[in-house]
């Protein structure tokens, strides 16, 4: 039997006197993608790199890919692709003259047909020889792609990869994305966006370095028990004012002309809506409880922990 992806455990990363992971496990089938999300500075980057070898625990344990990450580094490095944050190019090198110098960093040979073959894969083919520097943000990121697969590793560790890019290149990205894991390419992609959450198999939600969540997104927004109404008029503002601080009420989002509400307790909730619905002549709705909604509330839940 292969061994999982990713399997760590009791994940435990201190800088200085701060701990920014705490005791994370995670555990990502092969050829599945994971989504890794989370508010800024909650401890994301840091767990992939400790995952990939880049950044030894504190405490905890684990194999990615079969191998040990604390003892077997380096085979984890060569299997792994890494795309950064921040991933950078030579700006004055072509798309191609880029792509030949990473495959001569990872020794891959014959150069021109690796490179080749990769510019097919990623349809980078017909800007071969643009400058990096050009690119939209788009074309550069599908660079950044196919500089982290040229070397065709198992594991692909993706940190917000689509951070500023507009939606069809995202959408573009994650077709890819889709097609690389279709051809048994494992996924760890960390992300802000609601929607590319939705677009991953599993998901795993971390604040404040403790993992919250994680599941499928059904079962995330399923297991946080959360009643969600929708509130509709031409007085969805004044409503709004009525609800705030009411019993139940602990989310009000305005969407257009219609008013989002969020609570744990449905029933104070609904008693809390009606009222105010039939002061303000609006019309109360059920609605599906978004991932949005929850990830609003893990996040108030982990700030509430801290404080
Ligand atoms: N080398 C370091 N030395 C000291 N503190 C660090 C170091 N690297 C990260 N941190 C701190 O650890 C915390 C977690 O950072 P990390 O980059 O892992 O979060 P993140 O979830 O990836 O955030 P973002 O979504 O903003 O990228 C932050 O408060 C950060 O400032």
């Amino acid at each position: 039997m292969t061994a999982p992806a990713i399997s760590v455990r009791g994940l435990t990363k201190r800088f200085g006197d701060r701990t920014v992971v705490k005791d994370v496990s995670l555990n990502v089938a092969r050829g599945e993608i994971a989504g890794f999300l989370g508010p800024n500075g909650s401890g994301k980057t840091t767990t992939i790199r400790l995952m990939c070898g880049l950044l030894t625990p504190d405490a905890g344990e684990g194999t990615v890919l079969g191998h040990d990450i604390l003892r077997e580094g380096r085979a984890i490095k060569r299997r792994v692709g890494y795309m950064t944050q921040r991933f950078s190019f030579y700006e004055d090198l072509t798309i191609a003259e880029n792509l030949h110098f990473v495959a001569g960093l990872y020794g891959m040979r014959p150069v021109a047909s690796v490179v080749r073959d990769t510019l097919e894969d990623l349809g980078l083919s017909s800007r071969r020889d643009q400058l990096a520097g050009s690119l939209s943000g788009g074309w550069k990121q599908r660079l950044a792609l196919a500089a982290c697969i040229m070397h065709r590793p198992d594991l692909l560790l993706l940190d917000e990869p689509t951070a500023g890019v507009d939606p069809k290149a995202r959408r573009e990205f994650w077709d890819e994305i889709h097609r690389l894991a279709a051809d048994g390419l494992t996924v760890l992609v960390s992300t802000h966006y609601m929607d590319e959450a939705e677009r991953c198999h599993r998901i795993n939600y971390i604040s404040y370095g403790e993992l919250v969540a994680q599941g499928t997104v059904e079962e995330v927004v399923r297991n946080a028990g959360l009643t969600t109404l929708v509130l509709t008029g031409p007085r969805s503002a004044e409503a709004a004012r009525l609800l705030k601080g009411a019993p139940g009420v602990e989310q009000i989002a305005p969407f257009g002309n219609t008013l989002h509400l969020v609570g744990a307790n449905g029933a104070t909730l609904r008693a809390s809506a009606e009222r105010v619905a039939a002061q303000t002549g609006t019309q109360l709705a059920p609605a599906e409880t978004s991932l949005e909604d929850v990830f609003i509330r893990l996040m108030g839940d982990a700030r509430d922990n801290v404080t």
